[in-house]
């Protein structure tokens, strides 16, 4: 990242601040901009919720949070950031915006600022997304600032649409970010970043060399702490249409005419256009043995907890090449790999190892890049074998790795759109899930512990899935 210029005087308004997104990685996020000098010294944040809650009680849950969930380390720089803190109480609709306007007032003249910048983060359950936009422009919030929306965003192609409608009624597209952390983890963003600055990568990054590509996160998870929300939501709108959705774009991209922000973002919404419509014959849901045991699952419930898909990119560039996505909870390893695996040569070789050479990004922690390739065995005879390379990135010497929340959090602060998902790529998502989400296929009984329903095995042949319950 290059050096960013300092920050302008920032009010940032968290909605639903006492929620479990935010105390889990919003507030955590924001304590380690500040921490790391990331913010400046003019800034503010106000936490809003229906309840009255005073700035004193608000403080005392953001540090239980930041103990919790921010690795504990609180002490060193809490007291100037507890003194930013401030709390909105009352609610916010468009009839009554509780005391956010005057909070905000207090806010400004505390900066010594009128015109600071304001950031509203809507960290709220998704049906309130409209009528808490409405309210921001009925109470004059609404003009020049910046305004945050968690995932999902919609959940079907008409649900998407009549969103994007109320929120363009009173926000511009430039002020609008919708937040998918996946594009805000380090190895996400290097595989652009390697390909591009790579003409190695960059000249193999297609059909011809390419002959599967894998988005695999499988999840040793449960879903016990937010069994409602997931049951209402299972695996495909939680994570496939959206997370590893983005993930195939970012690698099927064509190259952007420059990595500016409107370039980039262009160049990975557009390509979701040329994703050809999911073919439920090519999907496998499965649901872990014992889920509707949990509370807050219905006894009935049909909610996949486990997707794997077969994804077509119809253009020149990678026509005929799968992209094999998976994810699932309560499998039997935790990975969030990435896989080009590259076909065979032609050539003098035989008996070379299939599948052996492979590029994997890994996108779980700071990251890391893998490559595995053929070499010759050392010793007397031409054996072959598979040896692996491996670039944990935060041993890069100058490294300072920001968890994804905080990255994309100082993007929206400083304006910064790249890593955002536009509505024309949203508007795709739903084309191509749209047959999967009317004619889904049977779900699957898989026990916990295990890699899902072996029929997910078949759609990865002949190559089966590179990570397995031994990689773990
Ligand atoms: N939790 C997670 O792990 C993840 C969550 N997300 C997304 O983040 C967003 C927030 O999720 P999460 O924190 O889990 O949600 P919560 O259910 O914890 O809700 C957040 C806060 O919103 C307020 N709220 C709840 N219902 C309403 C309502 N009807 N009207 C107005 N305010 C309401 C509540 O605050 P109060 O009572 O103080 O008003 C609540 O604490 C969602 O869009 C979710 O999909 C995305 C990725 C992961
Ligand atoms: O958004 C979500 O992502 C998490 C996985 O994210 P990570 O931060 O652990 O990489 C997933 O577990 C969750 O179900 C989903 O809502």
């Amino acid at each position: 990242m290059p050096d960013r210029p300092q920050l302008g005087p920032t009010i940032f308004v968290l909605f639903g601040a006492t929620g479990d997104l935010s105390k889990r990685m919003v507030l955590p996020a924001f304590f380690q901009l500040a921490r790391s000098g990331l913010l400046g010294s003019r800034w503010m944040l106000i936490g809003t919720g229906r309840g009255t809650v005073t700035d004193d009680h608000f403080r005392a849950h953001v540090r239980d949070s930041l103990t919790q969930f921010g690795g504990g380390h609180t002490d060193d720089g809490w007291d100037d950031f507890a003194q930013r803190l401030r709390f909105a109480g009352g609610g916010f609709t468009p009839e009554d915006p509780g005391t956010l306007p005057s909070t905000v007032q207090d806010a400004r003249d505390s900066l010594g600022v009128p015109d600071a910048q304001l950031v509203h983060y809507l960290a709220l359950p998704p049906s309130t997304f409209a009528d808490t936009t409405r309210a921001l422009g009925a109470h004059d919030l609404a003009r020049g600032s910046r305004v945050v929306y968690e995932k999902p965003f919609g959940t079907s192609q008409s649900a998407f649409r009549e969103l994007d409608a109320a929120v363009h009624e009173v926000l511009d597209e430039k002020q609008i970010y919708r937040i998918d952390h996946f594009l805000g983890k380090e190895s996400t963003q290097n595989l652009h970043i390697l390909r591009f600055a790579n003409g190695l990568i960059e000249g193999v990054w297609n059909r011809e060399h390419v002959e599967q590509v894998q988005i695999d996160i499988p999840e040793t998870l449960d879903i016990d702490d937010r069994a409602r929300f997931y049951d209402a939501t299972g695996a495909v709108l939680d994570m496939l249409v959206t997370h590893l959705f983005q993930v195939a774009a970012e690698i099927a991209m064509e190259p952007p005419l420059s990595l500016g922000a409107d370039d980039l973002q262009s160049a990975r919404e557009s390509v979701i256009g040329a994703f050809r419509p999911l073919d439920p014959t090519e999907v496998v849901l499965g649901q872990y043995e014992g889920y509707r045991d949990v509370d807050g699952v219905a006894d009935d419930s049909e909610t996949e907890t486990f997707v794997a898909a077969r994804l077509w990119v119809d253009t020149d560039r990678w026509r005929g090449v799968p992209f094999l996505l998976r994810t699932g909870k309560m499998l039997g390893v935790a990975k969030q790999r990435v896989s080009l695996v590259f076909r065979t040569p032609e050539g003098p070789l035989s008996d070379i190892p299939p599948d052996g050479a492979v590029l994997t990004f890994d996108l779980s922690g700071d990251g890391e890049i893998d490559m595995s390739m053929v070499v010759k065995e050392p010793g007397p005879d031409d054996e072959l074998s598979v040896g692996h390379l491996s670039l944990p990135l935060d041993t890069m010497p100058l490294g300072h790795a920001l968890a994804p929340y905080s990255r994309l959090i100082l993007d929206v602060l400083h304006g910064d759109r790249s890593l955002f998902t536009r509505p024309d790529g949203l508007a795709h998502v739903w084309d191509v899930a749209d047959p999967l989400l009317n004619r889904p296929p049977a779900v699957k009984l898989y026990p916990g512990g295990s890699m899902g329903p072996p029929e997910a095995d078949k759609l990865a042949s002949p190559c089966g899935w590179l990570v397995t319950q031994s990689t773990g």
